[in-house]
């Protein structure tokens, strides 16, 4: 397998003075985005990261799944940045240029189902321009579902036409073969693109923040009257997202009777922070595809059920007559 080795040595502490650098990550749902945030939260030293983490749904599950980080170093907006583009962001942008303490370095996760360029344009095209720098779009690619033909999706496609480093994630479930297949593959069709491997977003820091790779003048030169206008993606897309929440625990058995027997084929994604009144643990629930999975940790606040559905053609009333009957009585 191929290993790229470097030492991290502090190489943040000189980032130049410049506007505050900006990282993106893009990729499709699942993917691993929220996974390699937390790597570079975790793995950051000496470095004041504001994030800015969107999501699809009106519950924001992964801000509640970030590591370390002081609640206020997260501005949150719902619903699709790609879509809300320039007030939302913008004014989430301004409030992290405007906060008293230093910030050095900002990192803008994207939904899964957004199309980077809007965001793209509303860093390097509005006046926005004289205080940040686009340092490059990362997007993760799920090395396990991953094909070709995911690229007839405008979303899709752009997430991997836009990308300066193309992270191959997930490579631990798949044989070293298909890993090669799909280095070749983004070789070919992103020529230049730095394109690495990583399990569960682990990637030495200094190849992926403050690399300086995107080329601003690029995009000041994109004839848009020629690019498609994807601002209708979702519905385009078909995808639609539901949320549930509660103030009663879930009774296990029921719950997994329901993710076994009654899981929508439709849902493509779900995550959820659950609560189980077997358990005095909350219970961090992923969905992707077709693996799920529930890791265990300790509650932060006061327990509750909050969990959201992504997919297509999903009948929210049944989903949620279902998991009522999950709760206990
Ligand atoms: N086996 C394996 N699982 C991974 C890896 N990286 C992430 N995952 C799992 O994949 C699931 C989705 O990861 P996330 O980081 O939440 O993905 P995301 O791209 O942020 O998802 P959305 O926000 O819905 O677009 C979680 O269960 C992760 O633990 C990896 O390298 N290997």
């Amino acid at each position: 397998m191929k290993q790229l080795i470097v030492t991290e040595q502090n190489f943040l502490a000189e980032i130049p003075k410049r506007g505050m650098p900006v990282t993106i990550i893009t990729g499709f749902l699942g993917s691993g985005k929220t996974t390699l945030l937390n790597q570079i939260l975790k793995n950051q030293e000496n470095l004041k990261v504001a994030v800015l983490v969107n999501e699809f749904g009106d519950i924001n599950i992964d801000s509640q799944l970030l590591v370390s980080l002081e609640e206020d170093m997260v501005e949150l907006s719902n619903g699709c940045i790609c879509c809300t583009m320039n007030t939302g962001l913008v004014d989430a942008v301004y409030k992290i240029l405007e906060r008293q303490d230093r910030i050095d370095y900002l990192v803008i996760e994207t939904t899964g189902l957004a199309d980077p360029l809007p965001i793209i344009l509303t860093l390097v095209g509005t006046e926005l321009r004289e205080f940040i720098a686009l340092d490059s779009v990362l997007t993760v690619v799920d090395a396990e579902y991953f094909t070709p033909d995911d690229l007839d999706s405008p979303i899709a496609l752009n997430q991997v036409a836009y990308g300066d480093i193309i992270i191959l994630n997930k490579i631990d479930l798949v044989p070293e073969e298909k890993v090669a297949e799909l280095e070749n593959f983004f070789d070919t069709i992103k020529g230049g693109a730095r394109i690495l491997r990583s399990q569960y977003g682990q990637v030495p820091l200094p190849l992926i923040l403050d690399v300086q790779l995107s080329q601003p003048e690029f995009y000041q030169n994109l004839d848009l009257a020629n690019i498609p206008n994807n601002a209708n993606h979702i519905a385009n897309d078909g995808f639609v997202s539901l949320s549930f929440r509660s103030d009663r625990p879930f009774a296990v058995k029921k719950f997994q009777v329901f993710l076994q027997d009654k899981l929508p084929v439709g849902v493509f994604r779900a995550k959820g922070i659950l609560w189980f009144k077997e358990s005095t643990r909350r219970h961090i629930f992923q969905l992707s595809g077709k693996r799920y999975d529930l890791k265990d940790e300790e509650w932060q606040g006061k327990p509750s059920n909050q969990i959201v559905f992504i997919g297509r053609s999903l009948n929210a009333l049944e989903i949620n007559q279902q998991l009522n009957n999950c709760l206990t009585r």
